[in-house]
């Protein structure tokens, strides 16, 4: 079922671009936001939808988990600024931030599409989409009915044997929904030692054919724990230039495969 949205606030916005991945945990928020803080440091006008009902966790990565969206007299949503990148996610609706978001799936998608069309996104080249985990029905209602908007999908995978699996999946996915897949991020694809630089595949050796790999991130037990305090934007700024270099490269190629298209 596509649901029709309203699509005024959208006008302003060059490029919805979604980020999605097979299963869950494998690191799509923290790819999410990197990106849209890569794109923000090119210079582009940049916001981040978290669509990831149950597990909201954009707000908590990028240090905004004790602020709120606001509202205008009209009723419209006014995302939450941080650091430039407008965010937009129901964690930032709720009273208690533990309270659980209870919802069935129909409910889920429509809340959703209700999220994309009241929010006042002002003019943005890249609203990055962190979806919910998975490529099922409702993923495809939300691709379906933000068609003319979303330009492209991400697809965020970790090294194993569900690889081939998962991409088979999501070409699947985006075939039926239309959507064009942009590319990979194989994301803990590598652990390198810090002392002697030596390269440890941990998860294995793996080989992801048919999709362009955007980039490749090594798993950093320091990136774990900037994650965990809230300090992802400090942290790629200040103490991990070379992983903002990784992500910038993906976002140049992101933002001139869609200038191309
Ligand atoms: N490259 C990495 N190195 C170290 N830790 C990482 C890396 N990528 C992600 N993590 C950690 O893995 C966990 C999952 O990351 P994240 O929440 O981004 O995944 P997700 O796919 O969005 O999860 P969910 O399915 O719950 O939405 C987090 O605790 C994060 O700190």
């Amino acid at each position: 079922m596509v649901m029709r949205i309203d699509i005024e606030n959208l006008r302003s916005v060059k490029n919805v671009v979604a980020v999605m991945s097979g299963k869950g945990g494998v690191g799509k928020s923290f790819v999410s936001a990197a990106l849209a803080i890569a794109l923000k440091e090119l210079g582009y006008g940049v916001a981040i939808l978290d669509a990831d009902v149950h597990g909201p966790s954009i707000p908590w990565i990028l240090g905004a988990e004790s602020g709120f969206m606001g509202a205008t007299v009209e009723g419209y949503i006014t995302p939450l600024e941080v650091n430039g990148i407008a965010i937009a996610s129901f964690e930032l609706l709720l009273d208690r931030r533990e309270s659980p978001i209870v919802w069935r799936g129909p409910l889920k998608t429509r809340a959703i599409i209700e999220l994309v069309s009241k929010t006042k996104w002002g003019f943005r080249d890249f609203i990055i989409v962190d979806m919910p985990p998975g490529t099922g029905d409702e993923h495809l209602t939300i691709a379906q009915s933000l068609k003319p908007f979303v330009k492209g999908a991400i697809l965020v995978l970790t090294p194993g044997d569900l690889v081939a699996h998962v991409v088979k999946k999501a070409e699947e996915f985006v075939r039926i929904s239309g959507i064009r897949l942009l590319g990979a991020v194989v994301n803990m694809a590598y652990f390198k030692c810090p002392v002697c630089g030596t390269i440890h595949k941990i998860f294995g050796e793996y080989r992801v054919e048919g999709v362009n790999i955007l980039a490749e991130i090594p798993i950093k037990p320091e990136l774990s724990q900037a994650l965990n305090e809230g300090r992802l934007i400090d942290y790629l700024k200040n103490d991990d230039k070379e992983l903002l270099k990784i992500f910038t490269e993906a976002a140049k190629t992101i933002a001139s495969m869609l200038q191309s298209a």
